[in-house]
């Protein structure tokens, strides 16, 4: 891989790597946490819909990526630059089994799940142990590790401590030298060394996520370290944030009208995904997967109750008020964005979500 000819000086063998926790089959244990094939799954038409599967393209290769380092290193920003407007996750984070999933990126030929960890800390406490063990966990379990280590700052103890850490793991880890624009090549020639000298790295990567230089070399490496696996999301598009929000209060709004004592406080509304076809179809992504929408968009959300009893509600009689519900809330959302949509609304139960963090995390709150 050239993503550093001149400092990287580090193996690139896959010697050692660790297999990723994976069900049965093989593939990895994901739990999309928005779908339900159950009864409360209807089109806006009240009619039941199908998922095609998508055609994988051969070599594809998909898994998990853990990006760390300490704090001020330059994750979020490395991310970001990442995913960039290859997102696809905004408010319903979908989960896997284990892990909280902070973003997507979506390639032709990979898909790479980047997964949330709490950073390690010095253990004080048993909290502080039980954390630290959580870490460990996440990291074995992922695919690759990305290490973050600024270029224009010296190694410090935290990242001593957790290169002790990421030393005792199996799973490879790819050493980024983040904001490489804010020093000279002779000095960032100089941190590659140094950071090479750290620990036992797969690769190492000097990387300017403000400028965009090397982001997508990094990307290239990471991606090399993933299975050989079908796209474990569905690709997708994000509208715009604050569209996102206006579409879910359209939805609750429909929702809520006549059973508003029965459900105040007790309904959440999830936009899960919009898919374009026709743009999909231009950049030759899979233009989504549902059935009978034709060119409109696709908009897929889902309604959170905390009660089963309360699913009955949203979806009525032969689930008659769900498609009323439907109906309204689409022309609503046509008006709103100026265009003919499809609408797929999911009615699912998460127990007791208002007093659960993770819960409400998920759900955007
Ligand atoms: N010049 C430059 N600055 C950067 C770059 N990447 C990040 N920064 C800056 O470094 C600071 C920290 O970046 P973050 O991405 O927030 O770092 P983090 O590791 O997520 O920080 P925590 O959330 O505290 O763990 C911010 O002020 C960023 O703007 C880069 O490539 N170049």
């Amino acid at each position: 891989m050239p993503q550093s000819p001149d400092f990287s000086g580090s193996s690139s063998s896959r010697e050692g790597q660790a297999v990723p926790v994976r069900d049965g089959d093989g593939f990895p244990v994901l739990l999309p946490a928005l779908d339900d094939s159950g009864p409360g799954r209807a089109g806006a038409d009240g009619a039941r819909v199908e998922v095609a599967v998508p055609q994988v393209p051969e070599g594809f290769r998909a898994g998990f990526a853990c990006v760390v380092g300490r704090p001020n290193a330059g994750k979020s920003t490395l991310t970001n630059a990442m995913v960039g407007t290859k997102v696809a996750i905004t408010s319903g984070k979908p989960q896997t089994t284990r892990h909280n999933v902070r973003a997507v990126v979506h390639r032709a030929d990979a898909q790479l799940v980047l997964v949330d960890t709490p950073g390690f800390h010095r253990p004080r406490t048993l909290l502080g142990r039980r954390l630290n063990d959580l870490v460990r966990t996440t990291l074995a379990e992922v695919d690759v590790v990305v290490f973050c280590l600024p270029a224009n700052e010296r190694t410090g103890p935290g990242d001593r401590l957790i290169a002790r850490e990421l030393a005792g793991l199996r799973t490879p880890v790819v050493a980024a030298v983040t904001k490489a624009d804010t020093v000279s090549r002779q000095d960032l020639a100089a941190r590659l060394l140094a950071v090479d000298s750290l620990g036992d790295w797969a690769e190492i990567v000097p990387v300017s996520a403000r400028r965009g230089e090397q982001v997508d070399v990094l990307e290239e490496v990471l991606v090399s370290y993933l299975p050989a696996s079908p796209p474990l999301y569905p690709s997708s598009e994000v509208t715009d944030e604050s569209e996102t929000t206006m579409i879910a209060e359209l939805v609750r709004e429909a929702a809520l009208e006549g059973v508003r004592e029965e459900l105040p406080h007790s309904l959440a509304v999830v936009v899960d995904e919009v898919i374009d076809p026709e743009r999909a179809r231009q950049e030759d992504r899979d233009p989504g997967y549902l059935k009978g929408a034709g060119r409109r968009l696709q908009v897929r959300v889902s309604l959170v109750v905390e009660r089963d009893s309360q699913k009955g509600i949203v979806i009525g009689r032969n689930g008659a008020r769900l498609k009323e519900v439907g109906v309204k809330a689409r022309k609503g959302i046509e008006e709103l964005l100026g265009r003919k949509v499809y609408l797929d609304l999911h009615v699912r139960t998460a127990r007791d979500w208002q007093s659960d963090p993770k819960a409400l995390a998920r759900l955007g709150f």
